[in-house]
This record gives C-alpha cells, structure tokens and sequence, in this order.
C-alpha cells in the first residue's frame, strides 16, 4: 500500500480510481464495509482502491480541542493495508484545509485522484461549515460523471455504531462492548523501543511501545495477545506513565508469555481483550513485582 501524506495542493493520481471517503478512526464495522465496497469496485473495474482520510481529527484543528482518538494514524494504515487497499491518503490537515468550499473538495477527487467511483457513509460530512455531503456527492456524480454508493447506519443490538460511541467504551476500559462494535479485536501497532531495563531483573521483560497521549484507551493493565513475526502469543499488557517510576510519557508494555527474544525495533500488534485493573502508585518494586505476579496469574487462568 502506498501511504501519502501531504498537502492537498501536491497531491495528484497518475490512474482511475476507487475512492472510500470518511474519518474511519477505529475502523469499525461501518467503516469496514465503506472501505471494502471501494476495494471490490476497484478489482472489479481494474483501478486502484483509494482511502481519502485526514492526518489529524478535524474537531482537533476546528475547535482546538484535544479531541480523543481511537487509533493513532499508523495503527490505523496497517489496518487499511489488511483490507487490501492500494493508496492511503492522509489529507495533512488545517484550516486552509477544513475551509476549502466542498466544490472545490470534489473536483479535486474527480481531476486530480481521478475518482470513477465514490463510497461514503450516510452522514459524511465535507468543505468549509460542512457544507458537503453525500447527496452534494449523489447530485455533482452526473456532472464529474462517476458512480456513488452510500452506505446507510449500520446498527449492533439496537446500537448505532459510531466512533464516539467506541471511544466513550474505550475510555471506560468496556473492551468486550468495543471489540463487538470494531468487529474486531481492538489493536495497537508500533515498534518497540528500550525502556529503563528494570522490568527484565524482576522477571517480567516488557516490550515498550511509545503511545499517543490522546487515545481514548483506559490506562490501566490488559489480558492480550500480541503478534511478533506474524504469530500470536498470550500476553499482559499495561498501559499508562507507570506512576511507581514517575516515568515521562505515556507507554503500552506488553509481557509476552513463555517467550524470551530481543524485540528492540520489532513491530509489533496488541490486541486488547480484557481489561483487569487501573494502572496504581506502588510503593516499591516489590510491591509492584507482586501484584504484577497476580495479574499474570489471572491472565493465564482466563
Ligand atoms: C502486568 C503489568 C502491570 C503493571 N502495572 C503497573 C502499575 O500498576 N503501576 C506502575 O507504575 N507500573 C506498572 N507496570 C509497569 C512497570 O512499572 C514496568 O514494566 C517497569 O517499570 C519496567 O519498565 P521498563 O520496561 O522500562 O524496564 C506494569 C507492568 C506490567 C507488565
Ligand atoms: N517475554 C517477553 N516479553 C516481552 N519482552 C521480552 C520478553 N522476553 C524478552 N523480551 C525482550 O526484553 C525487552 C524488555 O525487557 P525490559 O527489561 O523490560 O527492558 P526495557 O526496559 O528496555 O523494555 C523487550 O523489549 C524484548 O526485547
């Protein structure tokens, strides 16, 4: 997959395209069918599969919020590669951006990414005071001559899903409640990276992955699995500033059960599946070592 991230003035497709429109944090199941309509078009009529997507959350830019995210971009990029798209696009993304006229947004899908088919979800929303939207797209399809399909609210147990409604869950550590709405397991992709090498002399070597400050997920300590090298093994995984160490910045640490080799600068993917308690202020290390030999305890017997 070829990932672009740029200013919309130096953006521009040597091809026909197929192109799914939207936010798509979490990539949830909506998302999911948005972006695999675009794919299917795209084998179909022999063009590439397009995701036009922002960099940055644009209630972020609009309202200067620190708008919580259910993903960060590059978690998010590999999950869109899984579902076999060939160009993401991430829109770099600021006022002169938000404030384009939506006429101008789509001529610039139709001649410069040269879109012969648009997929959005119902409520997408475009262009200076959201002025665009998926009927503007369904009324300009005959003038810019390209086909259009807008999917409709997708609903779980009478629930809409939506990414606020995840991301409240997420907040809440409900990750049972969020994997049935991703339809999927909830993820975090990174590298890792070395830490304060205290983990390893009390037994319990954690993978270190730097983490966005402003992702819904609750800090605290999780039953994982995590991918190495394409396989999939049992893991426990904390997630916070590990207060005990008054550590700067925010990490998810992953133990990986019955496994011992270097994973410095690995990616690696944690999928989430049970949270079990909040991230605590220990007095010691041993305290810390103890109550860590409890969790992974309960981890294993789950
Ligand atoms: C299962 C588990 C639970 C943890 N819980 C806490 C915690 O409640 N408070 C805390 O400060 N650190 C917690 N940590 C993080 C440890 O402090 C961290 O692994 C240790 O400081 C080693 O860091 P290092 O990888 O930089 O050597 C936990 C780690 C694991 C694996
Ligand atoms: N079972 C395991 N789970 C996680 N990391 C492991 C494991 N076995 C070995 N390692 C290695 O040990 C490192 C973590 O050890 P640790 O003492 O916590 O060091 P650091 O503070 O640099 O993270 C990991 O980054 C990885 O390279």
């Amino acid at each position: 997959m070829i990932v672009i991230n740029d200013d919309i003035k130096n953006i521009e497709l040597g091809y026909e395209t197929s192109i799914a429109l939207g936010m798509f944090d979490g990539l949830h199941i909506a998302h999911q069918k948005i972006i695999k309509k675009a794919v299917e078009w795209a084998n179909k009529n022999n063009t590439k599969s397009v995701v036009l997507t922002f960099d940055k959350h644009p209630e972020e830019i609009l309202f200067n919020l620190n708008q919580k995210i259910i993903m960060d971009n590059y978690t998010k990029a590999r999950l869109i590669q899984n579902l076999g798209v060939d160009n993401l696009i991430l829109l770099k993304t600021d006022l002169d951006l938000l404030n384009l006229d939506y006429k101008y947004f789509i001529k610039f899908i139709c001649e410069k990414l040269k879109a012969k088919f648009i997929v959005c979800g119902f409520d997408y929303r475009f262009g200076k005071k959201a002025q665009g939207t998926a009927s503007k797209l369904i009324e300009l399809s005959k003038i810019y001559n390209y086909d259009i399909d807008v999917i409709d609210e997708v609903k779980i147990d009478n629930y809409k899903v939506s990414s606020s409604i995840i991301r409240e869950k997420l907040s809440c550590g409900l990750i049972d409640e969020v994997n049935n709405l991703l339809g999927y397991n909830f993820c975090i992709y990174g590298k890792v990276e070395g830490g304060n090498r205290i983990a390893r002399e009390f037994g319990y070597p954690t993978a270190n992955v730097y983490i966005d400050d402003n992702l819904a997920i609750k800090n605290g300590v999780y039953i994982t699995t995590t991918i190495v090298d394409d396989k999939e093994y049992k893991s426990i995984t904390n997630i916070g500033y590990k207060p005990t160490f008054n550590h700067r910045g925010r990490v998810l640490e992953t133990h990986i059960f019955d496994f011992n080799k270097d994973l410095y600068n690995k990616d690696i993917c944690v999928k989430f599946k049970k949270f079990i308690r909040d991230e605590q202020k220990f007095n010691s290390v041993s305290e810390l070592k103890n109550r860590i030999e409890k969790d992974v305890l309960l981890a294993k017997n789950m």
